[in-house]
């Protein structure tokens, strides 16, 4: 029964709103993405870069990747109620209305470009917006339900975060964003079809052609595996270019270590539980990748 101390029914069902309407947004990913913005900015600049330059990009860019989340959620609405795993989601459950969730979307997403556009640069504004449309509409509405290659593809929306600070701080782009980049391309295979074999059953229900329900678990294990030594070559470059030092090569190293034990797992398929362990140290994973190449940056190229 409720009583005076607890809260009206009314301001409960508003901060339940709010929580879905943060939900949309997917902010543990948003967040990862938004800490690997954070170290391409950081080593686009030689010292320190601009504070301001840090928050007006990490803001725009944040609520851009929102943005698209929530048209993610918008555009998967009928999908989400197939799979277990997002049948709970906000719109799924029609616990919010699609149109507030559209204007959401669409609120996020011209705040984020437009803040870019008017605090930031121009090329950041754009390419985050590509970034955007990439996600949201490419991977979304088309590849998602087209082909097995759909989060290759996609997956280069995904990967843009540290570029995207990089040209934040310099407006240019350069090899080295790109090769941020390229690390965060090449670890989305092993980091998404680990959890696609976990849920294998539920995208082929829902008609989703994931790799492991077109080509088979066998097949997508060994794809995971050569993702996994493409990662980590990847990886090395950073060393190999001059763009980061001792510090950095001995970090990567040993996250490469356990990451090439979890996908060897994977890839022998002997153990039914390695798929989603994979999947979650892929997170750590890549968190630990972008830790090292800051701390290397600070620790070895700070100009002492
Ligand atoms: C096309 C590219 C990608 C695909 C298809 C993908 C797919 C997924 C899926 C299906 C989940 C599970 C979400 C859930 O159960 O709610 C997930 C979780 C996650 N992904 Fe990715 N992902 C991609 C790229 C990325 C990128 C670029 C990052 C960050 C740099 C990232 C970070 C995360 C994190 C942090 C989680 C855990 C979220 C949580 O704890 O709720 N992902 N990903
Ligand atoms: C501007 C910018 C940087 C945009 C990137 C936006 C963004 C949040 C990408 C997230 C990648 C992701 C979680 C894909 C899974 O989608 P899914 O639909 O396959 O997974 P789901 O079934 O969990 O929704």
């Amino acid at each position: 029964m409720r009583n005076a101390l607890m809260m009206p029914a009314r301001f409960e069902r508003v901060g339940e709103s709010w929580r879905d309407l943060l939900t949309l947004c997917k902010p543990r990913v948003v967040l990862v993405m938004l800490v690997c913005a954070l170290v391409g900015m950081a080593l686009a600049a030689p010292g320190l870069p601009s504070l301001a330059a840090v928050v007006n990009g990490l803001l725009g860019i944040g609520l851009a990747a929102g943005g698209a989340a929530a048209y993610n959620h918008v555009l998967d609405r009928k999908l989400d109620v197939l799979m277990a795993r997002t049948a709970r989601r906000p719109l799924a459950t029609r616990r919010l209305a699609t149109p507030l969730a559209l204007a959401w979307a669409t609120l996020l997403s011209v705040l984020g470009i437009g803040l870019l556009l008017w605090q930031v640069n121009a090329l950041t504004a754009w390419l985050t917006l590509a970034s955007l449309i990439g996600y949201a509409l490419i991977y979304t509405a088309f590849l998602k339900r087209a082909t097995p290659q759909n989060i290759v593809i996609g997956g280069v929306a995904g990967a843009a975060p540290p570029l995207l600070g990089w040209t934040a701080i310099t407006g240019s782009l350069g090899p080295e964003p790109l090769l941020l980049m390229l690390i965060i391309f090449a670890w989305t295979p092993p980091h998404f079809w680990a959890l696609a074999i976990h849920k294998r059953e539920e995208y082929a229900r829902a008609g989703v052609p994931m790799l492991p329900v077109t080509h088979g678990e066998a097949f997508t294990r060994l794809q995971i595996w050569l993702y996994a030594w493409l990662t980590l070559v990847v990886t090395l470059l950073p060393f190999v270019i001059g763009m980061s030092g001792a510090v950095y090569l001995v970090g990567v190293m040993a996250l490469n270590l356990r990451f090439m034990v979890w996908n060897y797992r994977v890839w022998r398929g002997q153990d039914p539980r390695a798929p989603l362990a994979a999947f979650w140290f892929s997170i750590r994973y890549i968190l630990g990748v972008f830790g090292v190449l800051l701390l290397d940056h600070y620790a070895v190229a700070w100009p002492w």
